[in-house]
């Protein structure tokens, strides 16, 4: 496989990374382009990766194009190079919100091969959780080559398109979530006498242990919380300040403002 991204900001950088960790591919079989030949040229000796001097010469180079662009740039460039991608019969891999797999046929045509997958932030730990769906011309061979490379940086799950919003907000937008929660904890321990970067740490680290609770336990969350809460004790207390404030409606709120933002983008 020759990958080639258009695009290397935040997440194409986080899953270039995870792949040359776990060696999915050979630094000489990833390429990318950014806005500027100048700054893909430094992301791409920063990476170790090949650069290409346009999205054009990429999708000549490459046999799997992942568009990494921000979501309102996406359909620009691949107006542009409708053409060429059907005509290298590339595979077309999205991971850019709010643009259906309907959407990305009319930008590119019904040739066009495509999958959509929405990963998270956490590929570049190899922590990432991925949906991912694929239109009708996809094999299931060309659909679970996809769902290896995005299992080299996590895990994934093939899921229905019209449950990708949800998805988003679950895991594509959570990670930005989970870290105000732990922030807003390391606060506390701060307004409480610690320093920032142990009370950050300290935070971050129950979060992870709780969150591994919940994976390996047999226990819902709920009989998690009662196991912890000792009658009469601390932290029945502090659960009941969190719900006077509707901290559990709260939360419901935030992803359902992501779940509405999406819908706006797709138009
Ligand atoms: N940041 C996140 O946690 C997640 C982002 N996404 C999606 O990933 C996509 C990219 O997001 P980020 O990496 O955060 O954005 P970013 O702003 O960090 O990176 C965008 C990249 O696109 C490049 N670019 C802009 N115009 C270009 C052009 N004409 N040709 C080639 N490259 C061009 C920029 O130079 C930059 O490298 C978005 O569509 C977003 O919806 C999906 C899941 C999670
Ligand atoms: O904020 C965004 O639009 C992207 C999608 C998921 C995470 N970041």
């Amino acid at each position: 496989m020759k990958l080639g991204f258009i695009g290397a900001g935040n997440m194409a950088t986080a899953i270039i990374k995870g792949l040359l960790a776990k060696n999915f591919l050979p630094a000489t079989d990833i390429y990318i382009t950014t806005s500027s030949s100048e700054h893909t040229e430094t992301v791409a000796k920063n990476l170790g990766i090949q650069s290409a001097h346009s999205n054009a010469d990429l999708i000549e180079i490459a046999d799997t194009v992942i568009i990494a662009v921000k979501p309102h740039i996406a359909p620009i460039i691949l107006n542009e190079q409708r053409e060429l991608l059907t005509k290298r019969k590339s595979v077309l891999i999205s991971i850019a919100s709010g643009l259906t797999l309907e959407n990305l046929a009319e930008l590119t045509s019904s040739e066009q091969k495509i999958v959509k997958v929405m990963p998270n932030m956490n590929v570049s730990i190899g922590q990432s959780v991925s949906a991912i769906c694929g239109n009708q011309l996809i094999t299931k061979e060309e659909l679970d080559l996809v769902a290896a490379l995005f299992n080299v940086v996590g895990s994934t799950y093939e899921i229905a398109e019209k449950d990708f919003r949800n998805f988003t907000a679950l895991a594509g937008c959570s990670p930005a979530f989970t870290y105000l929660y732990i922030d807003a904890m390391s606060r506390a321990g701060v307004k409480n006498g610690l320093p920032k970067a142990m009370a950050t740490k300290i935070a971050a680290e129950a979060v992870k242990g709780s969150a591994q609770m919940v994976l390996d336990s047999e226990d819902t969350p709920w009989d998690l919380i009662d196991k912890v809460c000792s009658p009469g004790g601390t932290t029945i207390a502090g659960l009941v300040a969190l719900e006077e404030e509707h901290f559990m409606a709260t939360v419901i709120k935030g992803l359902e403002a992501t779940i509405k933002r999406d819908q706006e983008l797709e138009g």
